[in-house]
């Protein structure tokens, strides 16, 4: 479905990524791990069309983000980001925005009070209470509040594949264990950064590990 075929990313005279490759199947929950710094994250930037790549390949079904267009592939690759996005308003609201801008028609009253239920039911699958998804401002939220309501907002929106990078940083165990289990009941496929060792073997799924080749001197440091 999603296929990466030697990308090379440089910052400024850095090559963060060189000849990376990955592939991933329908459904399937593909965990990127490695040290800070090695490129997770901008691997998935590049994914999602966020951030520009020198060269190689990214394709959905064959197609590249130019073949595509640009907003048809963030319809399609949602990126999920690992700090909170600003917003003006109550998380409900941000999901009634989000999901405005992905329909290319109007969404009829009747579908909208659908998918805003979903939006509730998954928020309440996660532990977040109701009231403070529908009437607490979104700046308002605890860090792990709001992690878990944009992970919430991306299942909804329904896009095929999923980019998570570090998806359940900011919340403590049993949160952590919500979220895994939210993510894999919405069946998306996803591409998921992680850096706690036992997590792909509660989810499951395949690892793709991004150690630095042997000899290579240490990974940079932010
Ligand atoms: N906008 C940027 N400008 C310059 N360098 C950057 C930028 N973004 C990331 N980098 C550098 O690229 C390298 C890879 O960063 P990236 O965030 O992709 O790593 P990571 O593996 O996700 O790290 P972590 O696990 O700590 O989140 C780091 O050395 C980082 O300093």
């Amino acid at each position: 479905m999603l296929r990466v075929s030697c990308l090379t990313k440089s910052y400024n005279t850095s090559t963060i990524l060189n000849s990376f490759s990955l592939h991933l199947n329908p459904k399937e929950i593909l965990f990127l791990v490695g040290p800070s710094g090695i490129g997770k994250s901008s691997a998935l930037r590049c994914i999602a069309n966020l951030d520009r790549y020198e060269s190689g390949e990214i394709t959905f079904y064959d197609k590249t983000p130019q073949q595509l267009g640009f907003c048809e592939w963030r319809r399609h690759i949602t990126y999920v980001p690992q700090h909170r996005v600003s917003f003006k308003g109550t998380p409900m609201e941000l999901f009634k925005r989000s999901l405005g801008l992905r329909s290319r028609r109007n969404v009829s009253k009747s579908t909208e009070t659908q998918r805003l239920g979903e939006y509730l039911t998954i928020c309440k699958s996660m532990g977040l209470n109701q009231d403070s998804i529908q009437s607490q401002q979104w700046v308002e939220l605890s860090g792990g509040q709001a992690q878990r309501a944009i992970i919430a907002l991306c299942i909804a929106i329904r896009p095929d594949v999923l980019l998570l990078d570090e998806p359940s940083s900011s919340c403590d165990q049993s949160s952590t264990l919500l979220v895994e289990q939210a993510i894999k009941d919405s069946g998306i496929a996803a591409i998921w950064v992680s850096h706690d060792p036992t997590q792909p073997h509660r989810v499951g799924g395949r690892i793709m590990n991004m150690s630095p080749p042997k000899g290579s001197p240490p990974v940079r440091l932010h």
